[in-house]
């Protein structure tokens, strides 16, 4: 019971106790009884509101499995050089709200392109159509001029590396956190993954380097750390695509600045699609897509972009003066 409710009982009993409406007895009794009642409600409303949750998740967990279970037989398994296309694509979670509104836009093959919009404009439904998360209702979605739905599932996510802002670690070795998405890969290769994702330096800190276990038996990373072995583990994978949903979010500007330049110097440049907020991640790339209630409201470079009036102006003009005020500081 909490001390409000406690107050409210107490001053209500007192006062009956001492107007002789009720005894003593039965004042102290009320509040023992009353006690044991109110926790055993709480639970049950606790489990009612962990049931829908879990009902929710057998249902995505039923998604995943029938998934596996689903022939590919006939699908492509294409080498893929990463020239993207949208046309006109249509997406809605559910039939009365659409997310994306007549999605049109192409990435050549090694460009990199940033997305910038307010919350909830579609920007990871948008990436996560390309990797087939879930399936567009209208339009079309090609990569190196084949309809991805042409494209075996599998097959398809293996060429697309898709880094999450909160990404999962296991409470298993940085190395082998880092090996999971290839485990062919050797020591030099997770020593390229690491460095290129700005996290070497840091692993060979601790004292026990790679082999350092990570979660509660071991280190515990902060969230940009685990954010840059999170992309050591996509870097890892070679992937033609590689998109970045606002996984750099959590990376200081200049450590996000050094992962990019690297990405950019690597022998085989992926296509590279980066959501982002912060204005000098969106500066560097080749081109920008502004995104507003599911369609493309703005697109262009980032010199191209502050020229014109809209979100992408507005939002560099006030990171621009925060960092003025900051160096002031
Ligand atoms: N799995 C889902 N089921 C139903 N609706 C969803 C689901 N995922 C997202 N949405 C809804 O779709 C819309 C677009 O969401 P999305 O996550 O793509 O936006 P976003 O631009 O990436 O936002 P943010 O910047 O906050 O991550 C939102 O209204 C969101 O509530």
């Amino acid at each position: 019971m909490c001390m409000f409710q406690m107050g409210i009982v107490l001053v209500g009993g007192v006062y009956f106790a001492a107007t002789g409406r009720i005894s003593l007895g039965t004042l102290v009794v009320f509040i023992t009884y009353e006690g044991f009642l109110l926790w055993p409600i709480r639970q049950m409303g606790r489990i009612l509101s962990d049931m829908g949750k879990t009902q929710v998740s057998l249902g995505r967990i039923g998604e995943i499995l029938k998934e596996d279970l689903e022939e590919n037989d006939g699908k492509l398994k294409p080498e893929i050089k990463g020239n993207i296309e949208f046309e006109d694509v249509y997406f809605s979670y559910d039939d009365n709200k659409p997310v994306l509104n007549g999605i049109s836009f192409r990435i050549k093959a090694g460009e990199t392109v940033a997305i910038l919009g307010p919350t909830g404009s579609g920007k990871s439904t948008l990436v996560q159509l390309l990797a087939r998360l879930y399936d567009y209702s209208k339009g079309s979605i090609r990569i190196d001029g084949i309809e991805i739905t042409d494209i075996d599932k599998k097959w398809l996510r293996r060429q697309v590396g898709l880094i999450l802002q909160e990404p999962f670690l296991f409470a298993r070795s940085i190395k082998e956190n880092i090996k999971l998405a290839n485990m062919e890969a050797d020591d030099s290769k997770v020593y390229e993954a690491a460095n290129m994702a700005a996290i070497h330096d840091v692993i060979t800190s601790f004292d026990q380097g790679y082999d350092t276990l990570v979660g509660e038996r071991g280190v515990s990373l902060s969230g940009g750390q685990k954010q840059r072995v999170a992309i050591a583990r996509t870097l890892i994978r070679d992937c033609p695509i590689l998109i970045f949903d606002d996984s750099l979010s959590a990376v200081d500007t200049e450590t996000d600045a050094a992962i990019q330049k690297e990405l950019r110097e690597r022998k085989d440049n992926a296509t590279t699609i980066i959501i982002s907020h912060r204005i000098t991640t969106l500066a560097r790339a080749d081109r920008i897509l502004v995104l507003d209630k599911g369609r493309i409201v703005q697109s262009g470079s980032h010199e191209e972009l502050i020229r014109q009036p809209g979100l992408y102006r507005r939002i560099w003009n006030i990171q621009s003066s925060l960092e003025r005020d900051l160096e002031y500081m």
